[in-house]
């Protein structure tokens, strides 16, 4: 293989530069050609596409978002779209594929690699919802920004006696909430993983009113409900003053940790050694601390649970 390409596809996360540049520079190391594709699928179906080289991927590792652009595109869903997107790879001499984003974007790529293209996926998405890997690239920073969220709404919180809910991201899967639910001591955390009653959540409020506690923290994940709606329940059932603050998209920005650089530079090196071995249809997900090569097939189809111990856990410290 003497030319690859780097993409980043579907929501992005902090850490998706740093993955691209190890790309690039673990590539240029091995004196094999890169080209960065625009904008996502979207670019490569647009054709827009440009090489890079060391120098392209300086000053970009400490920076959130992704600098080649991202996007969620309707026409790689078809195969018409998806065959021009192979065309134009073709037609740049363009021989393997470094696909960084979350399950759809990886789901997109083993799509693409039945029309003959390789590919080594990388699991960069906020939501940590990819099996085969303990952590995917921008949770660590996602669940930073919650938590540094909650710190403050714990001020205010305290300072009025209220009950404060906060919304996180997660799509469909709540390690966001759980993780920074219990990092920031949250009373109550609803995930769609475990379910629960507006009346339990109520009667809990009320209790540990009851039992001294002055302020209450509630974390929803989005998958779980809206905090919205809930916030209106509680303060109806309860009587008790009641916010919501819905973090939205603050939890996608900002620099990446320690810990998504590292993951990053460590899963983009091993995406490109296996590429230049010829290895396809799989994405490098990190598991006890090494990473792993896992078949693509069961990244996007096994669902990845969350850790019940640390659910159970946070149950237990929130008395
Ligand atoms: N089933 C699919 N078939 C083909 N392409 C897909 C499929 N699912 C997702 N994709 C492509 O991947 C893009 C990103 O997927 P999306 O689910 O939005 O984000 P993420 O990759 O972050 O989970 C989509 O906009 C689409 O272009
Ligand atoms: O950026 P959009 O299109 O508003 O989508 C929001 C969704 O993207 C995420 O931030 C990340 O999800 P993906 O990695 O699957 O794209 C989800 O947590 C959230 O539900
Ligand atoms: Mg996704």
């Amino acid at each position: 293989m003497k030319k690859i390409a780097v993409i980043t596809s579907g929501g992005d996360c902090p850490g998706m530069n740093a993955a691209i540049r190890a790309v690039v520079r673990v590539a240029m190391a091995n004196q094999i050609e890169v080209w960065g594709i625009k904008n996502g699928y979207a670019g490569m179906i647009a054709n827009d596409m440009t090489q890079l080289d060391s120098r392209s991927v300086g000053d970009i590792i400490h920076k959130g978002g992704t600098f080649l652009g991202t996007a969620r595109s309707e026409e790689f869903k078809t195969l018409t779209g998806r065959q021009k997107a192979v065309a134009n790879l073709q037609a740049h001499g363009i021989e393997g594929l470094v696909v960084i984003g979350g399950d759809g974007s990886l789901t997109g790529a083993k799509l693409l690699a039945e029309l003959g293209i390789k590919f080594v996926g990388l699991p960069g998405t906020i939501d940590n919802d990819i099996w085969g890997t303990d952590y995917t690239i921008g949770f660590d920073t996602a669940v930073n920004t919650a938590l540094d969220a909650i710190n403050k709404l714990r001020d205010t919180a305290s300072a009025h006696g209220r009950v404060m809910l906060v919304e996180v991201m997660g799509r469909a899967c709540g390690w966001i909430a759980l993780t920074a639910g219990l990092a920031g001591g949250a009373e109550i955390i609803l995930i769609p993983e475990q379910p629960f009653s507006s009346e339990n959540i109520c009667r809990q409020l009320l209790e540990s009113r009851a039992k001294g506690k002055q302020y209450s923290i509630v974390v929803v994940a989005e998958g779980a409900g809206s905090a919205i709606d809930l916030g209106k329940v509680i303060s109806a059932k309860t009587g008790l003053e009641t916010r919501v603050s819905v973090l939205g998209h603050i939890q996608r920005g900002g620099a990446p940790t320690v810990s998504d650089r590292l993951l990053a530079s460590r899963l983009a090196e091993r995406a490109v050694r296996d590429l230049l071995q010829g290895k396809s249809d799989i994405m490098i997900g990190y598991r006890n601390n090494q990473c792993v090569e896992v078949p693509i097939t069961d990244a996007i189809s096994k669902k990845k649970d969350i850790d019940p111990e640390l659910y159970r856990l946070s149950d237990v410290l929130s008395q």
